[in-house]
């Protein structure tokens, strides 16, 4: 287990560290300076509205967006570095998945690109078929699964590398609740159980309290970090939903006297 280290051991470093996170995207600076940090072992939403950087965060944290600067450690090491490459597992919005293949023939491709040895491939793929509940779908070919199937098999690739950090970028978005229950289960198995840490977007309110600990967003900065109840407590709202938007209306009313414009000139 990753979060359980003997006594006397130094505690692990937390799954992600961020101080001043910056990136620019074309001419826009589209986070401006984020301080949070996402513990190891829990499951950790990011929620804020369409745009609010999201994505721009989480491919920081894999190492694939340009233009990052500010202090970014995950897992104790920089963001990017070749060691992460076999601790992390991303997964886009978009399903990546080749249509010509069968789903089974799919997480083998994936499997020799990992560099899983031959002989141990069938059973990691067969682990991931079942996290995902797609056994009974192993060999149907790809292009007759239906879109939240398809985004299952995503999941799967990223799950065969055992990751240590699961990086899911909107991964309930378009599923049926009963789909979405099962894959939050899923998230919460594979944290508690091996002890792996995920931070999962959402742009919907209502998957917050779903998480054990939340960072809201807005325009790319962070408005608030922490459990949901304390969030709401703090807050003195009945919801996430309520407490996100008394925040979005503290923020604005500091804008207003900040006299900032909208494009964050503060930031440079
Ligand atoms: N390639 C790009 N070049 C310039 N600006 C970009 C680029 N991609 C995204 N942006 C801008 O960066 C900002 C943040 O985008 P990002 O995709 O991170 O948001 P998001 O919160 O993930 O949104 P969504 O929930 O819709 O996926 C947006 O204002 C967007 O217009």
């Amino acid at each position: 287990m990753i979060n359980k280290s003997p006594v006397g051991d130094p505690p692990p470093p937390p799954a992600v560290r961020a101080r001043g996170l910056r990136v620019r995207r074309g001419a826009a600076q589209v986070l401006k300076g984020l301080d949070f940090t996402v513990e190891r072992g829990s499951v950790t939403g990011l929620l804020g509205p369409s745009g609010c950087g999201k994505t721009t965060l989480m491919r920081a944290v894999v190492g694939a967006q340009a233009r990052v600067t500010g202090d970014l450690r995950v897992l104790g090491a920089p963001a990017g570095s070749a060691a992460l490459r076999h601790r992390l597992g991303y997964v886009t919005q978009a399903p990546s998945v080749y249509l010509d293949l069968t789903v089974r023939q799919n997480l083998d491709y994936y499997a020799a690109v990992l560099g899983i040895p031959r002989a141990e491939r069938a059973r990691a793929v067969a682990g991931a078929l079942g996290d995902v509940d797609l056994t009974s779908h192993a060999d149907a070919l790809a292009a007759r699964l239906s879109g939240g199937q398809r985004s299952r098999v995503s999941l799967a690739v990223a799950l065969l590398g055992t990751p240590e950090l699961l990086v899911l970028d909107e991964p309930t978005v378009g599923l049926d609740p009963v789909l979405r229950r099962d894959l939050w289960a899923l998230f919460h198995r594979l944290a508690a159980e091996r002890g792996a840490t995920l931070l999962i977007s959402s742009h919907v309110m209502d998957e917050a309290d779903r998480c054990q600990r939340l960072l809201l967003m807005r325009d790319g900065r962070l408005l608030a970090e922490g459990a949901p109840a304390e969030l709401r407590e703090r807050t003195g709202a009945g919801s996430v939903e309520e407490a996100f938007l008394r925040l979005v209306d503290a923020d604005r009313a500091r804008e207003s006297e900040n006299g900032e414009s909208e494009n964050g000139e503060g930031d440079r």
